[in-house]
């Protein structure tokens, strides 16, 4: 669902965003994918000496060369890939987050990365007056928002994984703890706790709409598609009564295509900066 949006970009960027894509899901199939128990650090070592020579130029097959090529026509920088696999080897040894401030950094890790990957390609309105780094953090806050809904939608298959990722300290203040999650029974603590969480993940949203009008004419299309698509699974998990636990909230294929001429509708407004400036 991610990358329904990419299919509004231009053909440069689509495939740009594409080759990023690839070398993000490599990298997250390293420790999620079906031989991620025999996933060692060192194999993380090695794939980031892998994209150390895909950033030098020297790609080791050809879904790493996609990405070489990609970062020969954008002004890219590795730091965020790095980040990535550093999130990778935080999930091979932590299963539990103490507080909102862990989780906060492993979403940075995970997800707010592949938002500063994908700036430089969806690219600044030339006419945009935001700062830089407010349309960077508006990119992380996307990413730390799908993050959060990402583990909202699949809390039941992580616990199945012995993987709890809400903070700890948050479920105890509810009255529940890690059994609760096991035992996979929707209640009236767990609804509450679900509606807290639900809500900060829609801050995080709301942060990163107003980063989304400073992009590129062409890009914010595609990114308001992804954005609203995403969020649509917390009203999905509402709409489950929030037995996430069981079911898998995801967005039916006639919400997911009436997203798309509401996320053109979106992608026609000023910038939100050149709307301050001309009142
Ligand atoms: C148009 C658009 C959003 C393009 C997508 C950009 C892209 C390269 C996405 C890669 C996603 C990926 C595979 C990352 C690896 C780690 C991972 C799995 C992250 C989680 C994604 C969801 O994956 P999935 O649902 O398959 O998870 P499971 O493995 O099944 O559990 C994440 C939830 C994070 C995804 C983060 C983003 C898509 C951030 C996108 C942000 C931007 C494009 C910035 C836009 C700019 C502004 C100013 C808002
Ligand atoms: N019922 C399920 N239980 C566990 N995993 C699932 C289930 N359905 C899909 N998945 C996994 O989730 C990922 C994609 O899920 P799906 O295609 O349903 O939509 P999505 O997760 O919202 O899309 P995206 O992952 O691109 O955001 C795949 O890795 C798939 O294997
Ligand atoms: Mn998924």
């Amino acid at each position: 669902m991610l990358m329904t949006g990419t299919m509004l970009m231009t053909e440069e960027r689509r495939r740009a965003i594409w080759a990023i894509y690839v070398w993000c899901r490599r990298t997250d199939e390293l420790v999620d994918g079906p031989n991620a128990n025999y996933i060692t650090p060192t194999a993380l070592d090695r794939w980031e000496k892998r994209l150390e020579d895909l950033f030098a130029g020297r790609p080791y097959d050809m879904l790493d060369a996609a990405l070489s090529d990609t970062i020969s026509r954008f002004p890219i920088d590795i730091q965020p890939f790095r980040d990535m696999i550093e999130g990778m080897r935080s999930d091979l040894r932590k299963a539990r987050y103490k507080n909102f401030d862990e989780l906060y950094m492993y979403c940075y890790y995970v997800a707010g990365t592949v938002g500063l990957m994908s700036v430089p390609v969806m690219g600044i309105a030339p006419e945009s007056k935001a700062t830089t780094e407010s349309v960077y953090s508006a990119a992380l806050a996307l990413g730390i928002a799908n993050q959060l809904t990402n583990i909202l939608r699949d809390v039941g298959e992580d616990a199945r994984r012995g993987r709890v990722y809400l903070p700890q300290d948050e479920l105890a203040q509810a009255g529940l703890s890690d059994e609760d999650i096991f035992y996979g029974v929707v209640t009236n603590r767990w609804r509450n706790f679900m509606k807290q969480q639900i809500k900060r993940a829609r801050m995080f949203f709301e942060e990163a709409e107003r980063g989304v009008t400073e992009l590129s004419q062409a890009s914010r299309w595609p990114v308001w598609a992804s954005l609203l698509l995403y969020r649509q699974i917390l009203d999905e998990i509402e709409a489950n009564d929030y037995n996430n636990f069981t079911r898998r909230a995801y967005v039916g294929k006639g919400k997911k295509l009436l997203a798309l001429p509401v996320a053109y509708g979106k992608s026609l407004l000023l910038p939100v900066s050149l709307r301050n400036s001309q009142t």
